[in-house]
Protein backbone atom coordinates (compact mmCIF):
# COMPACT_ATOMS: atom_id res chain seq x y z
CA UNK A 1 0.00 0.00 0.00
CA UNK A 2 2.76 2.48 1.22
CA UNK A 3 5.07 1.20 -1.97
CA UNK A 4 2.01 2.01 -4.20
CA UNK A 5 1.09 5.10 -2.77
CA UNK A 6 4.50 6.04 -3.03
CA UNK A 7 5.32 5.11 -6.44
CA UNK A 8 2.49 7.60 -7.51
CA UNK A 9 3.63 10.45 -5.68
CA UNK A 10 6.81 10.07 -7.27
CA UNK A 11 5.54 9.96 -10.51
CA UNK A 12 3.43 12.75 -10.09
CA UNK A 13 6.13 15.08 -8.93
CA UNK A 14 8.17 13.71 -12.22
CA UNK A 15 5.00 15.22 -14.11
CA UNK A 16 5.37 19.09 -12.02
CA UNK A 17 8.81 18.64 -12.87
CA UNK A 18 8.62 17.74 -16.45
CA UNK A 19 5.06 19.02 -17.46
CA UNK A 20 4.98 16.38 -20.50
CA UNK A 21 2.30 17.68 -22.93
CA UNK A 22 -0.13 14.51 -22.87
CA UNK A 23 -0.12 14.02 -19.34
CA UNK A 24 -3.14 14.80 -17.35
CA UNK A 25 -1.52 15.14 -14.09
CA UNK A 26 0.47 17.97 -15.94
CA UNK A 27 -2.38 19.76 -17.00
CA UNK A 28 -3.54 20.06 -13.48
CA UNK A 29 -0.17 21.81 -12.79
CA UNK A 30 -0.75 24.05 -15.70
CA UNK A 31 -3.98 24.51 -15.82
CA UNK A 32 -5.26 28.09 -15.92
CA UNK A 33 -7.50 27.37 -13.19
CA UNK A 34 -4.22 25.31 -11.23
CA UNK A 35 -5.43 24.79 -7.78
CA UNK A 36 -9.34 24.76 -7.75
CA UNK A 37 -9.38 22.45 -10.81
CA UNK A 38 -7.85 20.03 -8.36
CA UNK A 39 -10.26 21.48 -5.45
CA UNK A 40 -13.06 20.86 -7.77
CA UNK A 41 -12.28 17.36 -8.89
CA UNK A 42 -11.91 16.32 -4.94
CA UNK A 43 -15.29 17.91 -4.21
CA UNK A 44 -17.27 16.48 -6.98
CA UNK A 45 -15.48 12.99 -6.79
CA UNK A 46 -16.32 13.61 -2.65
CA UNK A 47 -20.01 13.36 -3.54
CA UNK A 48 -19.33 10.52 -6.60
CA UNK A 49 -18.27 8.32 -3.90
CA UNK A 50 -21.30 9.44 -1.52
CA UNK A 51 -23.71 8.85 -4.00
CA UNK A 52 -21.95 5.09 -4.61
CA UNK A 53 -21.65 4.45 -1.31
CA UNK A 54 -25.49 5.08 -0.80
CA UNK A 55 -26.21 2.82 -3.56
CA UNK A 56 -24.00 0.41 -1.70
CA UNK A 57 -21.67 0.32 -5.35
CA UNK A 58 -18.67 -1.53 -4.38
CA UNK A 59 -16.84 -1.18 -7.79
CA UNK A 60 -17.71 2.50 -7.80
CA UNK A 61 -16.91 2.90 -3.85
CA UNK A 62 -12.94 1.90 -5.27
CA UNK A 63 -13.12 4.19 -8.56
CA UNK A 64 -13.95 7.32 -6.45
CA UNK A 65 -11.67 6.55 -3.78
CA UNK A 66 -8.86 5.84 -6.04
CA UNK A 67 -9.59 9.11 -7.74
CA UNK A 68 -9.63 10.86 -4.47
CA UNK A 69 -6.48 9.88 -3.72
CA UNK A 70 -4.60 10.69 -6.74
CA UNK A 71 -6.45 13.85 -6.58
CA UNK A 72 -5.10 14.42 -2.80
CA UNK A 73 -1.40 13.55 -3.78
CA UNK A 74 -1.60 15.96 -6.37
CA UNK A 75 -2.49 18.33 -4.02
CA UNK A 76 0.21 17.88 -1.54
CA UNK A 77 2.50 18.08 -4.75
CA UNK A 78 0.98 21.17 -5.71
CA UNK A 79 1.63 22.05 -2.02
CA UNK A 80 4.83 21.29 -2.31
CA UNK A 81 4.08 19.04 0.72
CA UNK A 82 5.44 15.69 0.92
CA UNK A 83 3.61 12.12 0.84
CA UNK A 84 5.50 11.91 4.45
CA UNK A 85 3.44 14.88 5.72
CA UNK A 86 0.19 12.56 5.14
CA UNK A 87 1.86 9.28 6.20
CA UNK A 88 3.44 10.72 9.58
CA UNK A 89 0.18 12.33 10.21
CA UNK A 90 -1.65 8.80 10.14
CA UNK A 91 1.65 6.85 12.18
CA UNK A 92 0.96 9.59 14.83
CA UNK A 93 -2.44 7.97 15.54
CA UNK A 94 -1.87 4.05 15.39
N1 LIG B 1 -4.05 7.61 -10.75
C1 LIG B 1 -4.27 8.37 -11.69
C2 LIG B 1 -5.59 8.91 -11.93
N2 LIG B 1 -6.76 8.76 -11.28
C3 LIG B 1 -7.65 9.51 -11.94
N3 LIG B 1 -7.08 10.10 -13.00
C4 LIG B 1 -7.71 10.96 -13.99
O1 LIG B 1 -8.53 11.85 -13.32
C5 LIG B 1 -9.57 12.25 -14.19
C6 LIG B 1 -10.86 12.23 -13.40
O2 LIG B 1 -11.82 12.69 -14.24
P1 LIG B 1 -13.35 12.53 -13.94
O3 LIG B 1 -13.69 13.34 -12.75
O4 LIG B 1 -14.08 12.80 -15.20
O5 LIG B 1 -13.52 11.03 -13.49
P2 LIG B 1 -13.78 9.75 -14.35
O6 LIG B 1 -13.14 8.61 -13.61
O7 LIG B 1 -13.34 9.94 -15.77
O8 LIG B 1 -15.34 9.62 -14.32
P3 LIG B 1 -16.32 9.71 -13.08
O9 LIG B 1 -15.54 9.69 -11.78
O10 LIG B 1 -17.04 11.00 -13.30
O11 LIG B 1 -17.17 8.50 -13.21
C7 LIG B 1 -9.59 11.27 -15.37
O12 LIG B 1 -9.09 11.95 -16.51
C8 LIG B 1 -8.64 10.20 -14.93
O13 LIG B 1 -7.90 9.68 -16.00
C9 LIG B 1 -5.78 9.75 -13.02
N4 LIG B 1 -4.77 10.12 -13.86
C10 LIG B 1 -3.54 9.62 -13.62
N5 LIG B 1 -3.26 8.76 -12.57
C11 LIG B 1 -1.88 8.26 -12.33
O14 LIG B 1 -0.96 9.24 -12.74
C12 LIG B 1 0.05 8.64 -13.55
C13 LIG B 1 0.52 9.65 -14.57
O15 LIG B 1 -0.46 9.79 -15.55
P4 LIG B 1 -0.57 11.04 -16.56
O16 LIG B 1 -1.50 11.99 -15.91
O17 LIG B 1 -1.15 10.46 -17.80
O18 LIG B 1 0.79 11.59 -16.73
C14 LIG B 1 -0.62 7.40 -14.18
O19 LIG B 1 0.31 6.43 -14.46
C15 LIG B 1 -1.54 6.95 -13.07
O20 LIG B 1 -0.79 6.13 -12.19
Amino acid sequence: MTETLAELFSVIEDRKKTLPEDSYTASLFTHEKGENAVLEKLGEECTELVLAAKDDEHNEIAHESADIVYHLLVLLAMKDMQLDDLLDKLDERR
